[in-house]
């Protein structure tokens, strides 16, 4: 569905380059949730706005659904949906209007625009607001709204631009419970990018996480923590000498990847923890070390990112990030 090569994307900026994309090489297949994951300024937009046509790259080549960015940009354009980080739809027009006019634009009949228009309205949940001005919808209806337009010619290729960027938790939920229902029945192959690691977690199968122009890490959620992160094991200690010596322990073990302590307590990062944990334990009492508390916590994709870069993502992401899961959502 998406192949690319060597893309690159440079900005001219008061005489200095600014290289956002740096050499992209994808292969995205037909039905597959793919997201770009990256703190601010990584390249993600970017990057989509070379694979939508609003952008000429630098260097490289990308074919979209079957079609040259470059070279066929009207052939890539009528088969995509684009959400930019933008509102797609004039404050002072009517919702269904607007649909009306966009599906017009891609060359329906106005009975047949008028019908797509009235099924994408019941779809996403605006059918009692069809009649309203786009500029008196909440944030979280006129985000669903600029999905609408996105699907109005039905795409069988959906880029989304941080879809649920300012929204509240529950408006993100309802966000993500109509694209994934639109992914489940129509098979809709989905790309997005978000700074939102519990979005990329929960509905991508796919995380490419990029940071400075480069995709660092591809694969799935599961695959990446597991790979690059590891559990999170944390044994508290009685005093400083302690954790030192069930530092010293913890390092012994063949699995362990990275040991830190702070005052008390000792962070050991491995894969397997929760059999990696009871082992730690014997070899602590064994040497006469006693750890007063321990736990083991699954690693998230910030973990992934604070392992490939040495920095943490949660910086870039808003502190209430969503943690609701939509009804109906895939497993
Ligand atoms: N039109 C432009 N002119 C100059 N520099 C640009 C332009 N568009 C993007 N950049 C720069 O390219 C880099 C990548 O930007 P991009 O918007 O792709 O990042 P992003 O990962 O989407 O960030 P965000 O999460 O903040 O949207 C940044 O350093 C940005 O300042």
């Amino acid at each position: 569905m998406i192949h690319t090569r060597g893309l690159t994307r440079s900005f001219r900026v008061k005489g200095d380059t600014v290289d956002a994309v740096r050499g992209l090489d994808l292969e995205i297949d037909a039905g597959s949730v793919v997201a770009f994951l990256g703190p601010n300024g990584a390249g993600k937009s970017t990057s989509l706005r070379m694979l939508t046509t609003l952008l000429p790259p630098s260097s490289g080549t990308a074919t979209v659904a079957g079609h040259d960015v470059v070279t066929d940009p009207a052939g890539v354009r009528r088969r995509i949906g684009y959400l930019g980080q933008g509102n797609s739809a004039g404050a002072n027009f009517q919702v269904t209007d607007e649909l009306v006019t966009q599906g017009r634009a891609y060359g329906l009949s106005r009975a047949d625009a008028c019908a797509r228009a009235e099924r994408l309205l019941a779809a996403l949940e605006l059918a009692d607001l069809a009649k309203r001005t786009v500029g008196t919808l909440s944030g979280g209806q006129r985000r669903r709204l600029d999905i609408a337009m996105a699907l109005v010619h039905e795409p069988g290729l959906l880029f989304l631009d941080e879809p649920t960027t300012g929204l509240d938790p529950q408006s993100r939920a309802n966000i993500w419970k109509h694209v994934l229902r639109l992914h489940k029945d129509l098979g809709t192959t989905v790309v997005f990018t978000t700074h939102y690691l519990e979005e990329a977690d929960l509905w991508a199968e796919r995380v490419m996480v990029v940071d400075h122009g480069r995709v660092i890490a591809d694969g799935s959620p599961e695959q990446l923590k597991a790979d690059l992160a590891g559990d999170l094991i944390t044994l508290g200690t009685a005093g400083p000498t302690d954790a030192d010596r069930a530092a010293e322990v913890a390092r012994a073990l063949s699995t362990v990847r990275e040991v830190t302590v702070e005052e008390t307590e000792v962070r050991v990062r491995t894969p397997h923890g929760e059999t990696q944990l009871p082992i730690l334990l014997r070899n602590l009492e064994a040497t006469g070390v006693q750890a007063l508390t321990a736990r083991v916590a699954r690693p998230t994709l910030d973990d992934v990112f604070l392992t490939l870069t040495g920095r943490t993502l949660r910086e870039n992401a808003d502190a209430d990030a969503p943690t609701t899961t939509p009804d109906g959502a895939r497993a």
